[in-house]
């Protein structure tokens, strides 16, 4: 039998097909312990809540891939530690070639929310590009009776910030969402952006502990900007 073009041996279609790599966006979740950055991210990537957490040690991965406008991304969720004995060997990884960041505050605790400033000025202070998008999440809004933070304190801030604000909760499955949306809506705004180059997690020599198994799932996901 003859050879197929260029030489290559006839084969099943599949292998005709252009091969499609998926494009990764790194998102970091910064603030302070206990705000419930790791919930809001189990949310997003398992579409649960944790039953129980523990404080995060460096960093654990949890990722989701998603389509936008028919092409499949891959959104690499890096939920970081808040406490700092558990961040400090980290923080340069944390930022190194960030995508995205989310800054998280506790609606019901108001140093969480005056805290903001210092996560900011770490961002800063590790040369993120003013182009890398940046969210504001106010996460606990379940706890209705227990509010400290204002919106309208909130939204001044974020403004101030050239920021989104996004006020929502990670248990309440109402706001599951909402959740998503923080995530999706970085995605579509990443998407828009110029084209940026596809990597994974090569060269990585941190001292990451996984509290749980890295969560993959995959959504279909309209944008919700
Ligand atoms: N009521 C309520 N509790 C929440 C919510 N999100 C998280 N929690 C609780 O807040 C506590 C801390 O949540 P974590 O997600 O572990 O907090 P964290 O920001 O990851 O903390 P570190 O890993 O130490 O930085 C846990 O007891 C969660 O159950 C929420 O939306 N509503
Ligand atoms: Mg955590």
């Amino acid at each position: 039998m003859a050879a197929g073009v260029g030489g290559r041996p006839p084969g099943p279609d599949s292998s005709l097909e252009p091969y499609v790599q998926t494009r990764i966006f790194k998102i970091i979740v910064i603030g302070d312990s206990n705000v419930g950055k790791t919930c809001l991210t189990f949310r997003f990537c398992g579409g649960t809540f944790p039953g129980q957490t523990e404080a995060t040690i460096g960093v654990d991965f949890r990722e989701k891939t998603v389509e936008i406008e028919g092409e499949r991304i891959k959104v690499q969720v890096w939920d970081t530690a808040g406490q700092e004995r558990f961040r400090k060997s980290m923080v340069e990884h944390y930022y190194r070639n960030v995508h995205a960041v989310v800054f998280v505050y506790d609606v019901t605790k108001m140093s969480s929310f005056t805290n903001l400033k210092t996560w900011i000025e770490e961002c800063n202070g590790h040369s993120v590009s003013p182009t890398v998008p940046r969210v504001l999440v106010g996460n606990k809004c379940d706890l209705k009776d227990l509010i400290q933070v204002p919106s309208s304190m909130a939204l001044k801030f974020a403004d101030a910030h050239n920021m989104l604000l996004f006020e929502t909760s990670a248990k309440d499955p109402k706001e599951s969402q909402n959740v998503d949306a923080i995530f999706m809506c970085l995605a579509c705004r990443l998407k828009a952006q110029r084209s940026l180059p596809c990597r994974d997690l090569e060269g990585w020599s941190g001292q990451a502990r996984r509290l749980e198994p890295a969560h993959t799932t995959s959504s279909k996901t309209s944008c919700p900007c």
